[in-house]
């Protein structure tokens, strides 16, 4: 891993405001409806956990794991299943709970892969939006911070496996590159 610092972008109280917020608008938008929210393992783990206990509705949580190929800073859009879901989700309203969305990849191939199954509606709610790398288009429908850039860690997101455990939103920033070698 190369040499790096950690910045923080956004901090624990900012998070837990904006959590409680979207909390209060998905159990506005949903009331009476029979939701079940779907983490994307491992990144979502967190803001799920934190997103369910401000809910003030039934709501039913499955997982589903899947994990792109590529370096630890790249997502190359080659997607792997691991662990599918477990509930029947036909006939049923469903959000995706995902920790990011930066090219939209790992979003398409899950939209497809549940589409198949028949449920009422599918959404997505992200902590993080993204936006300048999205290869597809991908609408976030419930977004908790929206950025155009840079890779973030911490609150369940990581680099190289590290970090989640952060409280904040940190943004990795590589040390400046030595003249003639290449930061990767
Ligand atoms: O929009 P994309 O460019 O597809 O990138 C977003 C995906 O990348 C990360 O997952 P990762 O594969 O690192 O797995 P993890 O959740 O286990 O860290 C993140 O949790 C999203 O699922
Ligand atoms: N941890 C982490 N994973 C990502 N996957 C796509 N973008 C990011 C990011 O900024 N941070
Ligand atoms: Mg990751």
């Amino acid at each position: 891993m190369n040499a790096h610092r950690l910045v923080l972008k956004i901090s624990k109280d900012e998070i837990q405001n904006r959590v409680r917020a979207l909390a209060a608008q998905i159990a506005s938008d949903y009331q009476g409806k029979d939701l079940v929210m779907v983490g994307v393992l491992k990144g979502a783990f967190i803001f799920l956990a934190d997103l369910i206990r401000s809910l003030d509705m039934p709501v039913e949580v499955d997982f589903i794991r899947i994990a792109s190929y590529g370096t630890s800073t790249e997502s190359s859009g080659g997607i792997t299943l691991s662990k599918d879901l477990e509930c029947s989700i036909d006939g049923r309203d469903v959000l995706v709970v995902e920790d990011i969305v930066d090219t939209g990849l790992t979003m398409r191939w899950l939209m497809g892969h549940l589409q198949r199954r028949n449920p009422r509606t599918v959404k997505i709610c992200a902590l993080i939006d993204k936006y300048e790398r999205r290869a597809v288009e991908m609408p976030v429908h419930y977004a908790g911070f929206r950025i155009p850039s840079g890779f973030v860690v911490g609150y369940g997101l990581d680099f190289a496996e590290k970090y989640r455990g952060l409280q904040g939103i940190y943004e990795v920033a590589f040390d400046a590159m030595v003249e003639g070698s290449h930061a990767g």
